[in-house]
């Protein structure tokens, strides 16, 4: 059986010290989306965002947070800003070595979540 993406990244290990750099090193210092964050506990943050990209690349299904639409209700996020959030997922896993043609495989299934955050 051909690996999940999920177990081709490294698993959940892995993929939180992705999802950490992602939010610490790249989100966190663009100022065109930092404000966003500004009242969130980002420790909460770091662990749902890492289970909910666990489900999404194939891993098991832990996440029990909001769903995106609600998560994202009220934020008034445009397409640039979705933009600018799946740059910083592409670099954070470009960072850790994974390949150009499974980060376009991950991003795919994430950028297929785009209709359910509300664009403005
Ligand atoms: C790539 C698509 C995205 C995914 C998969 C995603 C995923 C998530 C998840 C799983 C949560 C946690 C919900 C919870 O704690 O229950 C969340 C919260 C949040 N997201 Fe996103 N998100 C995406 C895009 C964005 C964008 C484009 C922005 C704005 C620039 C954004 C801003 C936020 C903020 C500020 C919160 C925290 C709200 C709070 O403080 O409680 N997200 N997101």
């Amino acid at each position: 059986m051909e690996q999940s993406l999920y177990e081709k990244v490294g698993g959940e290990e892995a993929i939180a010290k992705v999802v950490d750099y992602f939010y610490h090193q790249l989100v966190l210092k663009d100022d065109s989306v930092n404000h966003y964050f500004e009242g969130t506990d980002m420790e909460k943050q770091i662990r749902h965002q890492t289970k909910f990209i666990s489900f999404a690349l194939g891993g098991p299904h832990q996440y029990s947070g909001k769903s995106m639409e609600k998560a994202h209700e009220g934020m008034n996020i445009q397409p640039e800003h979705f933009n600018a959030i799946v740059t910083h997922l592409h670099d954070a896993l470009t960072h850790y070595g994974v390949s150009e043609s499974d980060i376009g495989q991950a991003l795919e299934k994430v950028g297929s979540l785009r209709d359910d955050i509300q664009l403005h």
